[in-house]
């Protein structure tokens, strides 16, 4: 397919759509190989991975559940429930976290948008192996005792749950912004 086409063709399929299998050990690397060739201002390396997978997927929403008690011991248990199977869907679930050199030249929110890119060539990367990618974030990416909970260190953030596997069906297409729309030409 040429390099026009696939990006035309990009889309997320969504995590409840992604079962097994997910990506073997070589297409992991292979994965994680385009993403950290992303732009990097002053090449920080401000980003770092987490792989999530197997048991530690289905521990990881016990964690999320009883988190969800914990906040509001009121909750729904049908919300409860979608928590604790959140994680439970793809079979790899790759968490970008940022780690920002805080003080230095570059500015923190360049240091962000460099982990950002890394998420959105996860998804191209994870799509060019034939896989199905979507990028998530919900609750659980801001929330301090899951981030402890993850090993996140003083000034880390999760950029985004990167969840993969094999799509169960054809994802649905979603209306487009009109790019058109988006331009001006600029001129002093
Ligand atoms: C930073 C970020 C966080 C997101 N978090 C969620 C989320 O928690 N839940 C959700 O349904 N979609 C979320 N999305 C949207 C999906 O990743 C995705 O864009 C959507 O499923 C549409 O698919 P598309 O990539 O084909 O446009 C998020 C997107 C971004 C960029």
């Amino acid at each position: 397919m040429n390099a026009l086409k696939f990006l035309r063709e990009r889309r997320s399929v969504p995590s409840r759509l992604l079962g097994e299998p997910g990506p073997d050990p070589a297409q992991l690397r292979a994965m994680l190989a385009e993403a950290v060739r992303v732009p990097d201002h002053g090449k920080l390396t401000p980003w770092r991975f987490l792989a999530i997978r197997g048991e530690a997927r289905h521990a990881l929403g016990e964690r999320l559940a009883d988190r969800a008690l914990e906040k509001d011991p009121a909750a729904a248990p049908a919300v409860v429930d979608k928590d604790r199977r959140r994680f439970s869907q793809a079979p790899l679930v790759l968490v970008v976290v940022a780690c920002p050199v805080p003080g230095h030249k570059v500015p923190v929110q360049e240091q962000l948008l460099s982990g950002g890119a890394v998420c959105f060539a996860l998804l191209q990367a994870a799509q060019a192996l034939g896989f199905g990618a979507q990028w998530l974030t919900g609750w659980a990416a801001y929330d301090i005792e899951i981030q402890r909970h993850l090993g996140l260190r003083e000034g880390e953030q999760v950029l985004g749950f990167i969840h993969v596997g094999t799509p169960a069906e054809a994802a649905p297409e979603r209306q487009r912004p009109d790019p058109d729309a988006l331009l001006r030409e600029w001129s002093p």
